[in-house]
């Protein structure tokens, strides 16, 4: 299969902290730098889905997941790659979020993040779970 059409596995964490999550900015230097979303990655080969969540969160975020649970799962195609992405709801985790890669990160009630240019899988994504959240 040609490298561009690969499918990649990406992991988003949904930290939640009461009625907000937790967004990140995507730094400079990285595709689509600017634009807001979960924090997470790409799996390495070789690693499984919570492994990835769980590096991830540490590298980006210097926190733990404690609990975690898998809420969707999503195929994107963008203009270069097809990714699955698997959307984690995080309601504790250890540890003081700290933005390690220089990403601004800010905790936001799901319809304000709709204000935020989101990238563009993530826009159901967030307002899904404004509804999800407004249940509760
Ligand atoms: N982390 C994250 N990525 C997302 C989300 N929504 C979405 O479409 N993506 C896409 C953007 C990218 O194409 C891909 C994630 O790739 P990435 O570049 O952030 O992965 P990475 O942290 O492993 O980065 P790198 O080591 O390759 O620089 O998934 C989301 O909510 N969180």
């Amino acid at each position: 299969m040609p490298e561009e059409t690969k499918l990649l596995k990406v992991v988003a964490g949904i930290v939640l902290r009461g009625r907000t999550a937790l967004f990140a900015q995507r730094p400079a230097g990285k595709s689509y730098a600017g634009q807001w979303e979960f924090p997470g990655g790409k799996a390495e080969p070789g690693e499984c889905l919570c492994e990835a969540l769980q590096r991830e969160l540490m590298e980006e975020l210097r926190i733990r997941p404690l609990k975690f649970r898998l809420w969707k799962a999503i195929t994107k195609s963008y203009t270069r790659t097809r990714i699955r992405l698997y959307f984690y709801i995080i309601p504790e985790f250890e540890g003081t979020p700290n933005a390690c890669e220089g990403q601004q990160i800010a905790w936001l009630l799901p319809q304000h993040a709709l204000d935020l240019p989101l990238l563009a899988a993530d826009v159901p994504i967030v307002r899904a779970l404004a509804f999800e959240i407004e249940r509760c």
